[in-house]
């Protein structure tokens, strides 16, 4: 498998990165996150665009984007507008999500860029390729609030990311019951031994999910989000306690 090397951080070499997202409806919310996440230290850090409520004012948004990238010096920057559809905050057109991420790759201020499977595969092409031009990694993201699918669709999904040239493939699922995360721990380490040629991102929500964020240097899992705050989904653990699981689950 590859590995995909963002600054001073390799995915797929040593312990699953952690990374903080920043939430915030306001720049004085965000700032506020922003400074709990330098405190937390973690690998990277994700803003979720779609809690910014001034996200469509192209630009607030590049404003944002230019102090986000001072406030986190040499830290990597992940930019994610998470859809309604995937569990985010706000809704989107199909035209303001694409128009979202070209602003945010034109801005040149983000080392990597989140783009929904499910938004469509002719854009994520299209977004992978783009980014590929100017130097920003792709992570192909995939949501499922409700349920954990068959193993067989996780894969499927995840392959889809790959195919259509995405350098991270990323899918969060909801676990009904332990099994359900037997499912998904199944069809990452999968992956990883059968199918991935880039670096792969999972986790299973929720309490019941937590053990997959923990774990995935062993079954294949190379990123874990973790909360310096506020969590931006359930199951998330606070940075210290990760920081000394992942320690603890080292496989080296
Ligand atoms: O896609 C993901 C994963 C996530 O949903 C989680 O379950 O930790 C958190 C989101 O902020 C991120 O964009």
């Amino acid at each position: 498998m590859n590995q995909v090397t963002v600054r001073n951080i390799t995915f797929g070499e040593g312990r699953p990165k952690i990374c903080v997202p920043i939430t915030g409806r306001t720049g004085e919310e965000i700032a506020l996150r922003t400074a709990e996440l330098k405190a937390a230290k973690p690998d990277l850090a994700e803003w979720r665009a779609d809690w910014y409520e001034e996200v469509f004012d192209r630009e607030k948004l590049e404003t944002m984007l230019a102090w986000l990238r001072v406030e986190l010096g040499g830290l990597p920057l992940l930019v994610t507008f998470r859809t309604r559809e995937e569990g985010g905050e706000q809704s989107i057109s199909a035209g303001a999500y694409e128009d979202f991420l070209r602003t945010v790759m034109d801005s040149g201020q983000a080392d990597l860029i989140d783009v929904e499977l499910f938004r469509g595969e002719e854009l994520l092409r299209d977004i992978c390729k783009e980014a590929k031009a100017q130097g920003i990694k792709v992570i192909a993201s995939s949501h499922d609030f409700e349920k954990t699918p068959a193993k067989e669709k996780i894969l499927a999904r995840l392959i889809r990311m790959q195919d259509c040239g995405a350098d991270l493939l990323k899918l969060a699922v909801m676990p009904q019951t332990a099994e359900d995360v037997l499912t998904l721990l199944s069809a990452t380490l999968e992956m990883k031994e059968q199918h991935a040629k880039q670096p792969v991102v999972t986790m299973s929500m929720g309490a019941k999910g937590a053990v997959s964020r923990l774990t995935g240097e062993l079954f294949g899992s190379v990123m874990t989000f973790g909360s310096a705050g506020v969590a931006s989904a359930p199951g998330q653990v606070s940075v210290p306690e990760l920081k000394a699981a992942l320690e603890v689950l080292r496989q080296a």
